[in-house]
């Protein structure tokens, strides 16, 4: 059974001092070991060691606030992701802590800035989803969840509504299925091919992920993130392999009051309040095995209900990374978190299992020290050829061969994990078949049957030593596989040829130090003859010794070659020998692990055999009965008696408890039939519910088929009348485009007589204008003659005034004349001065009729004044129609009446001609008109 790993880190504070010098590293409200990194004690305050209320606990791993991502991910995560990719197992990754913890850092790190292989922030998923991309050949998908307020969310969904980041999806169900596990109804699983890709998608769900606020964090998450990679593991002509790797990023853990919550945030608090706690009490319940596992309420919430088969120990990776703050206000929320992380930690096989060597991480250290020495061995292999040229050949051929092997080893350690993977499901399996086996015969001994079935109980017994010899035995299939393994190493041709390359060296080595040894003693011999004499000898034994040195100096030289040669292949040798100790150690941790993963399944079998001491102990109980009933019998009669009584009254006894066990059952059995009942009856209610949902549902698809077929009627008509519409508005459209046309065209006629209008109104303007300024000097020429003329006037007046006086005197003097002759003159004379009389008046008719010359000098005057005025003028105008002038025309005022007189058709000559002919008139009195 895998444990369920535990480790708590602990937040940086921006205004945390540098941890101190002594072993003792405290931070805020909590300290860790330097060199412990299990340890953690939680202080409200107190000295620096232990406060009065100090909490020490141990953990699989505490993460000060110095640690960094990588070393999280390393120490925790990466465990359960190779168990998801090279063991096939599921794996839960859970960051629980309250807000502002630090779980989203744990978990995401900076997934919306960087993502890439290299960066330091990157959280565990990015970590995660790159170390499983490392295998190949396995169908990816993700998906990305948030659960809040008890919804469930697709935050991958590719509906129009999650377009917008934060606008409001629909709420999905979660579906279970007793063999395909637990799914989200309707959510999108995005086919992912590559790491790059899984990392863009999840990133794209962070984004949409939704954020309230509290008054504890500004962004707090106040849901849970489910980040959900499914593996699909094809293998030929077999069932396709599908495992799950789930990281949990947990809504915040804080109580109710600190978050200042009310209204609806409160209603959030409790919904996470609620999920969180069904989360513990789902993990305690699956942490207890065999009889001791009760209910476990998976359905209490969507969480718990989604991750059902991803939560049991006994067939999942599942570590919990629990997040605290160490600011010392923070230190109620940290204690009880920390409470939390305890209870995880107590859980059945959990505890003291700091990363203990379980059976997935040491095969997969197997198969990367295979792959490290694969690798050391194509470059050794590069090196000697260049070296080496004539066994190149030769040496290439061991190395494939041992390549080859290598291969061999590696596939057939697959193999056998593979083995030993089905073999360990088969062996859980058979277990829980014994168990139940064990449970059915227990009850039948207690319930129903006095007797126990000595036949059951005695296959039962065959199949627990079956079982144990199967557990307990070595795995010959270990055997084998090492066996080949070692034969594999002694094998090694190249290892063989290294160990005599090595000994010829130590022989060479040998060789030369004697040498050495002897050029010493001889060249001690030199100096002691040298000092005692000069001969040629002694010049001889120089020379030899000269020589000899040479030949020393050559052969240390030698040496010191031989010597590194030698010391580099010692030491190849040396790093081969640890190689292939490490593999066999390996090797050995393998059979260990199998048989640590044999415990395991004993282990799950304890209860079994617990079961079958209970049914030995009933056995002995019923075996001691018996004896001391055969021993009583040996005693006397009364005694025998008095036994046979008690043993009566015991049976009786005995009866009675069975009869009181039986009727204890039948009250159980009348309870289960009345659960039963009830639970009948409310399935009863359910089936009747979801019938009356489903005639209802019914109703309501046959309403909305009747209202579309409305609804399509209504379309249908609305469109004919629209065409209708649409027909009737195109005509008048066409219509008014005509009119408008025509409009336009008239509208540019009229443009073009008002420009022409314009152009001869200008002209006529401007002659007006002209005529207007010669009418003035006209007038002021007129004025001139009128006044010569009132001039003239008053002279006729006083000629006329002196010519009456002149009368009058006449009529005087004729009266006198008359008075005269009255007295004096006959009737004759009268006649003659009667005649006298007419001959005057005649003559004086005359003397008026014939002109005075200044009268003539005046006319004269005129007359060329007027012909003045006539030439003058300029030529006539063409006559113009009144209508087109009637508006353009100044008023009447501009130009004489006679110039408007018979319907404006006088000429300006004529006007003229009026004007003079009117002034000579009054000048000259009445003219004849062709003058
Ligand atoms: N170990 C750390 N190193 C550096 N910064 C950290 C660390 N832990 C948390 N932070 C910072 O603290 C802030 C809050 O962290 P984070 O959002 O991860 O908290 P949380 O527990 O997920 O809160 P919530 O429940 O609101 O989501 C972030 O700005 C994050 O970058």
């Amino acid at each position: 059974m895998s444990s369920i790993r535990v480790a708590v880190r602990i937040r940086p504070l921006p205004d945390m001092s540098s941890p101190s010098k002594s072993n003792i590293q405290k931070h805020g409200c909590v300290s860790t070991l330097l060199d412990d990194e299990t340890f953690l004690q939680v202080s409200s305050g107190g000295s620096e060691t232990t406060g009065s209320d100090a909490d020490e606990q141990k953990y699989d791993y505490v993460f000060p606030p110095s640690s960094t991502q990588s070393k999280l991910y390393e120490n925790t995560a990466k465990r359960v992701v190779l168990a998801s990719r090279d063991y096939s197992r599921d794996g839960t990754i859970f960051f629980y802590g309250q807000t502002g913890a630090g779980k989203s850092y744990s978990c995401f790190g900076d997934i919306l800035k960087a993502g890439n292989a290299a960066s330091d922030e990157n959280g565990v998923v990015v970590r995660g989803i790159r170390d499983l991309f490392e295998e190949e050949g396995v169908q990816r998908s993700v998906s990305f969840y948030e659960i809040f307020k008890e919804r469930v969310y697709d935050l991958l969904a590719t509906t129009k509504a999650s377009k917008n980041v934060g606008a409001k999806l629909p709420s999905l169900n979660v579906r279970t299925h007793p063999t395909k596990g637990s799914w989200i109804e309707g959510a999108a699983e995005i086919d992912v091919d590559s790491a790059d890709a899984c990392i863009d998608a999840v990133r794209k769900g962070f984004k949409q992920r939704a954020i309230g606020s509290t008054a504890m964090n500004e962004q707090s998450s106040r849901s849970h993130g489910v980040v959900r990679l499914k593996n699909v593991r094809k293998t030929k002509g077999k069932t396709p392999i599908i495992t799950y790797l789930t990281f949990v990023d947990l809504a915040g853990s804080e109580r109710q009051t600190d978050a200042k919550t009310t209204g609806e945030r409160l209603k959030e608090a409790s919904s996470i309040n609620k999920s969180l706690s069904t989360l513990g009490s789902v993990i305690f319940a699956l942490g207890k095995s065999g009889n001791d596992r009760e209910h476990v309420p998976f359905r209490d919430s969507k969480l718990t209900l989604l991750l059902k088969n991803s939560l049991d120990p006994a067939t999942c990776e599942t570590c919990v990374v629990v997040n605290v703050s160490p600011c010392p206000k923070q230190y109620f929320e940290t204690t009880s978190t920390l409470k939390f992380a305890r209870r995880v930690k107590m859980i059945k096989g959990t505890a003291g299992a700091k990363f203990d060597a379980g059976p997935n991480p040491e095969v997969a250290d197997l198969v990367k020290e295979i792959g490290r020495l694969k690798m050391e061995l194509s470059s050794k292999g590069q090196e000697e050829a260049k070296v080496d040229h004539k066994g190149a050949a030769e040496k290439d051929l061991q190395i494939k061969q041992y390549a080859r092997r290598i291969e061999e080893l590696s596939s057939s350690t697959e193999e056998t994990s593979n083995r030993f993977r089905a073999k360990a499901i088969e062996d859980n399996f058979i277990a829980k078949l014994h168990n139940a086996t064990i449970k059915d015969l227990l009850l039948k001994l207690q319930g129903q049957n006095p007797d126990p079935n000595f036949d059951d109980l005695a296959t039962l017994c065959e199949e627990i030593d079956v079982l144990r010899r199967k557990t307990d035995l070595p795995n010959p299939e270990i055997g084998f596989w090492r066996m080949k393994y070692e034969e594999s190493v002694s094998d090694n041709s190249e290892v063989k040829s290294l160990r005599a390359v090595n000994e010829t060296i130590a022989n060479e080595k040998q060789q030369l130090q004697q040498q050495a040894e002897t050029a010493q003693a001889l060249m001690a011999k030199n100096q002691a003859t040298s000092a005692s004499n000069e001969t040629a000898a002694a010049r001889e034994a120089e020379r030899q010794i000269k020589s000899l040195q040479d030949n020393l100096e050559s052969l240390e030289n030698r040496l010191d070659g031989t010597t590194k040669a030698n010391q580099t292949l010692s030491d190849n040798n040396a790093q081969l020998k640890s190689h292939l100790n490490a593999a066999t150690i390996q090797a050995a941790k393998l059979e260990h692990e199998m048989s640590q993963v044999s415990v395991a399944s004993t282990h799950d079998k304890k209860d079994l055999e617990d079961t079958k001491a209970q049914v030995t102990k009933h056995l002995a109980t019923i075996k001691m009965g018996k004896e001391l009933v055969a021993k009583l019998k040996r005693n006397h009669e009364e005694e025998m008696t008095q036994l046979q009584t008690e043993l009566f009254e015991q049976s009786e006894n005995l009866v009675r408890s069975k009869d009181e066990s039986d009727n204890d059952l039948k009250v159980k059995l009348a309870a289960a039939f009345k659960d039963n009942a009830v639970l009948v009856q409310r399935l009863k209610s359910i089936t009747d519910e979801r019938d009356s949902t489903r005639s209802q549902l019914e109703n309501a698809a046959t309403t909305i088929e009747t209202l579309e077929t409305n609804l399509s009627s209504a379309r249908k008509d609305v469109e004919s009348e629209m065409m209708e519409r649409e027909a009737g508005h195109k005509k008048r459209t066409n219509e008014l485009e005509a009119e408008n046309a025509r409009a336009y065209e008239r509208a540019d006629k009229w443009e073009r007589i008002a420009e022409e209008n314009t152009t001869k109104i200008q002209t006529l303007t401007s002659e007006v204008k002209r005529l207007t300024k010669k009418r003035s000097d006209d007038a002021f020429e007129l004025e001139n003659l009128q006044e010569d003329m009132d001039t003239m006037t008053s002279n006729v007046k006083y000629l006329q005034g002196e010519n009456q006086e002149l009368e009058e005197i006449i009529i005087r003097l004729e009266n006198m004349q008359q008075g005269l002759d009255a007295g004096m003159s006959d009737p004759l004379e009268q006649r003659e001065e009667e005649e006298e009389e007419e001959e005057e008046e005649e003559e004086e008719e005359e003397e008026e009729a014939s002109p005075n010359p200044e009268d003539l000098l005046m006319e004269q005057r005129a007359r060329q004044v007027l012909e003045e005025a006539t030439l003058n003028l300029p030529p006539s105008p063409p006559p113009v129609e009144t209508s087109v002038y009637e508006d353009a025309l100044p008023d009447e005022n501009v130009l004489p009446d006679e110039y408007t007189e018979s319907g404006g058709c006088v000429s300006k000559n004529e006007a003229v001609v009026g004007v003079s002919r009117q002034t000579r008139r009054s000048i000259l009195g009445d003219l004849p008109d062709n003058e």
